[in-house]
């Protein structure tokens, strides 16, 4: 059990290969929190968001993520843990050929869902909450970059995750698509879903004053300030 924790981290060592990237880590973040992840390229931003969805396996330490042990993961378990995170990345990844409704459709189908009405029912949802019920058939190439990430948002949101990881979301995006899309992201974390964001925006970091988590020098700082 980890009470209230989405995630929990405890004396992790985090490798890429043969290359110890962060050591001893402890990070906890709660239900609802919003979290910002920042630290140098290559200081293991990324390692420590894919220890958290099961991409790198914890060699030594504890770990949990959405109820999940992280320890104890197994491959066929990797895709249970990641409808239990949303993940939202800098370029969209949306299927090009197809439109926002089927992008959805496409990932609810490939994640158990059967009902057609219940599907039709959480699209509209997740569109509703991200302020673009009306784009339902458009296709990517219709939207804007900050529609289409609003769109990723969405879907990362159809599984009604405990945490969105996000690494860099609005790195393609000019500053006030940018603000808009963190504004998005705050709302879903008062809403009960937490968030945790890598960004190297510091401008954005200041927009939105919230608890800092720092990666430097192989060590993982739980609560930093920017001076
Ligand atoms: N697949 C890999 N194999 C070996 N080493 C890797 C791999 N991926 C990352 N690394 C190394 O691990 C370290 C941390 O990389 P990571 O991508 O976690 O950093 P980051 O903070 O996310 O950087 P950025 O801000 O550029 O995305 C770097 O030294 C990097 O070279």
């Amino acid at each position: 059990m980890i009470g209230t924790s989405v995630i929990k981290l405890q004396n992790v060592d985090i490798y890429q290969q043969k290359h110890l990237v962060l050591r001893n880590v402890n990070l906890q973040i709660e239900k609802g929190e919003f979290v910002f992840l920042i630290g140098q390229t290559g200081s293991g931003k990324s390692s420590l968001l894919k220890i958290i969805y099961g991409d790198l396996h914890i060699a030594d330490g504890e770990g949990h993520a959405a109820g999940f042990d992280l320890k104890k993961l197994i491959v066929k378990d990797v895709p249970f843990l990641r409808r239990k995170l949303g993940i939202v990345f800098q370029d969209f990844q949306l299927l090009t050929d197809r439109t926002v409704e089927q992008n959805l459709n496409f990932v609810m189908k490939a994640t158990g869902w059967t009902d057609k009405a219940l599907i039709d029912e959480r699209i509209k949802d997740v569109l509703e909450k991200v302020g673009l019920r009306s784009k339902l058939k458009k296709m990517p190439h219709e939207l804007s970059g900050g529609e289409q990430q609003r769109i990723v948002i969405a879907r990362a949101l159809l599984n009604d995750p405990e945490i969105i990881l996000a690494d860099e979301p609005t790195g393609n995006l000019d500053p006030e698509t940018s603000e808009e899309i963190v504004m998005l992201l705050k709302q879903i974390s008062q809403s009960g879903t937490s968030v945790l964001m890598a960004t190297h925006d510091y401008h954005i970091i200041r927009t939105f004053p919230s608890r800092i988590v720092k990666c430097e020098n192989g060590i993982v700082h739980e609560d930093v300030s920017l001076v």
